[in-house]
C-alpha cells in the first residue's frame, strides 16, 4: 500500500460521556491511522455508537479531546464536522426518503459547493452550472457505489434495503470526506449483500478514504480491518490487528459473558 500508514487521521484522547448516571464512555483513547480500516466493535451497549455521535457533534463529549488530520476539533455541531472532513452513516438507515436516490447524493455534494443547498433550490443564475457538476458527481457516485442509474429518480425509500445501505454511503462520500465512519454498515444485509459491501470498502479505501467502522459482523470485521478496538462498559478493552484482537481473553470473556456471540 503506498499510502501512508503511520499519521492519526483521527485521534480521540481520554473521552467521557455520562447519561445522568450512567457512564456510557469512561476514558476512551482511540486513533484512525490515514489510509486504513478501523474497526470499533463490543457487545451490545458497550458505547460503539455513542463513540461516533460524539465524533460526528451529536452528543457533547464531558471531556476529552478531539484530533482531525493533527489539528484540535471540536465536534460540536455535525455540519462542521462535515466540513472539517468527516462523514457517516447511521445504524438504523437515515435517508432523505421522499426524495430521489440521485438527489440524496446531491444533497451530500452540497456541504461542498460555493451556493449550497438553499442556492440550489432557489436556481440562481449563477448555481446552473454548479449544479450540472453536482448531478454529474452523484451519478458517478451512484455508480461508484454499484446503484443502477435507472434506479437514480425513483424514491429512496423505494429501493431494496442493500441499495439503501449503499446510497447512504453514497451520500457520504459526496462531501468528499477524510474519514468515512460507518455505523453497522452490514446489518440487515444477506451474504451476497455482505460481500459487494467488502468490495465496496476496500474499493474506497484505496481510492485513498480513511474507514471506521462499527460492525458487529465478526466475520467482516475481521478480513476487512487493518486495526481493531474494541470496547466494553464504555472502556477499550482490547486493540490491535484482527488476529491480536481475536485471541485476547478479554475480548472473548467480554463477548460470552454478554451473549452467545463468538469473536
Ligand atoms: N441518548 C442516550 N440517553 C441515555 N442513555 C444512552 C443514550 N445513548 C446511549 N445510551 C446508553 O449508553 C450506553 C452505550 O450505548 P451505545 O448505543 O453507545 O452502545 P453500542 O455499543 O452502540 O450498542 P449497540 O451495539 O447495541 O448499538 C448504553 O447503556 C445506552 O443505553
Amino acid at each position: 500500500m503506498t499510502m501512508d500508514t503511520q499519521i492519526d487521521l483521527l485521534k480521540i484522547t481520554n473521552v467521557h460521556k455520562r447519561f445522568g448516571g450512567l457512564h456510557a464512555l469512561s476514558g476512551v483513547n482511540l486513533e484512525v491511522k490515514k489510509g486504513q480500516i478501523v474497526g470499533l466493535i463490543g457487545p451490545n451497549g458497550a458505547g460503539k455508537t455513542t463513540c461516533f455521535n460524539l465524533i460526528t457533534g451529536l452528543y457533547t463529549a464531558n471531556s476529552g479531546n478531539f484530533y482531525l488530520n493533527g489539528k484540535s476539533y471540536n465536534p460540536v455541531a455535525v455540519d462542521q464536522v462535515l466540513k472539517a472532513g468527516i462523514a457517516r452513516t447511521f445504524q438504523n438507515i437515515r435517508l432523505f426518503k421522499e426524495m430521489s436516490v440521485l438527489e440524496n447524493v446531491m444533497v451530500g455534494r452540497h456541504v461542498r459547493t460555493k451556493a449550497g443547498f438553499i442556492g440550489a433550490i432557489l436556481k440562481t443564475q449563477s448555481t446552473m452550472e454548479e449544479e450540472r457538476k453536482i448531478k454529474e458527481r452523484a451519478y458517478e457516485l451512484l455508480q461508484y457505489v454499484g446503484i443502477r442509474s435507472a434506479l437514480a429518480d425513483q424514491k429512496a425509500k423505494n429501493l431494496p434495503y442493500g441499495d439503501q445501505r449503499r446510497l447512504e454511503i453514497a451520500r457520504a462520500l459526496a462531501t468528499e470526506p477524510l474519514l468515512l465512519a460507518l455505523d453497522e454498515p452490514a446489518a440487515g444485509m444477506n451474504q451476497t449483500e455482505k460481500n459487494s459491501l467488502n468490495t465496496l470498502l476496500k474499493k474506497i479505501q484505496s481510492d485513498g478514504t480513511t474507514i471506521l467502522m462499527i460492525e458487529h459482523d465478526v466475520r467482516l470485521v475481521m478480513g476487512l480491518c487493518d486495526y481493531i478496538f474494541v470496547l466494553d462498559y464504555g472502556q477499550v478493552i482490547a486493540a490491535g490487528l484482527p488476529e491480536q484482537v481475536r485471541q485476547n481473553p478479554a475480548v472473548i470473556e467480554a463477548y460470552l459473558g454478554h451473549r452467545k456471540e463468538s469473536v
